[in-house]
């Protein structure tokens, strides 16, 4: 992965999140080979540095899901160290059908002590909570903490949310356009042990937060395209006891 700051998972998951849906766990195009685009269009945002991937449908894949699409990713580094993800998704079906799909990025923030993390900006929102059944449920707190799995879907949140890492006097700032929805995972101890391709004690130091399309899903008629972006921005952040201090807040608006 580019940054260490993000570990190594940084899944893009299309066509469907999770299991909510008939296609693998988190839909097909994060275990897919994708190219690289050797002359791609310049990016929307100010980087230093830029990559776009590509995906169209194989055959394989056609008797699944039977569609044609083209899914662009577009990875800008900014001068400043923000990483700006930005897919696209366009319909290329020949025979006049529309598709419908949900979207996920599924971003996995590396953390000093998952214990003393906070995401704010997530308060009073409804979420669909994965591990009752997908429940729809209200958020009770000023910001999610973690002392167990959890395993959740916020529903309509602001375009701005802050992961804050008290430890390491450290914030995520994440900001999302066309992306209503934000996931928000980490296993725990009795998950994480069953899981083959994550350490017994990975849960410890990560957390996934990641902007989302999941509730209400796109639909796209042939020749539209749809786009989703997620921007994170590491800041230095201070914070005591429970308020962040108005200094850091000012910079982060800045941002
Ligand atoms: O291990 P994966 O397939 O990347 O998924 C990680 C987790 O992703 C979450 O979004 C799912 O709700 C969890 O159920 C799942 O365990």
């Amino acid at each position: 992965m580019l940054f260490q700051y993000i570990s190594t998972q940084m899944s893009i998951t299309i066509m469907q999140l999770g299991n909510h849906g008939v296609l693998e766990q988190h839909g097909f195009a994060r275990n897919r080979l994708w190219s690289v685009d050797e002359s791609p269009p310049l990016p929307d945002t100010t980087s230093d540095c830029h990559i776009d991937l590509i995906l169209k449908q194989s055959e394989e894949d056609m008797k699944t899901w039977p569609h044609s699409y083209e899914l662009r990713l577009q990875v800008a580094l900014s001068p400043r160290g923000d990483l700006i993800l930005t897919s696209r998704i366009k319909n290329k079906n020949a025979d006049g059908k529309p598709f419908q799909f949900t979207f996920a990025y599924h971003t996995y923030f590396s953390v000093s002590d998952i214990s003393e993390v906070r995401v704010e900006g997530l308060d009073t929102l409804d979420y669909h909570d994965n591990l009752q059944s997908k429940i729809r449920c209200t958020e009770q707190g000023d910001a999610v903490v973690f002392e167990s799995e959890v395993d959740r879907i916020y529903l309509s949140a602001p375009p701005k949310i802050v992961t804050i890492d008290h430890e390491k006097k450290r914030t995520f700032v994440l900001r999302k356009k066309e992306l209503p929805d934000v996931v928000v995972w980490n296993p725990w101890d009795r998950k994480a042990k069953a899981m083959p391709d994550f350490g017994a004690e990975e849960y410890k130091c990560m957390l996934c937060v990641g902007a989302a399309r999941i509730e209400k899903p796109i639909t796209l008629r042939p020749g539209e395209e749809w786009q989703g972006r997620q921007e994170i921005s590491p800041v230095p952040s201070s914070y005591s006891s429970g308020l962040l201090d108005p200094e850091m807040i000012q910079q982060m608006q800045r941002i």
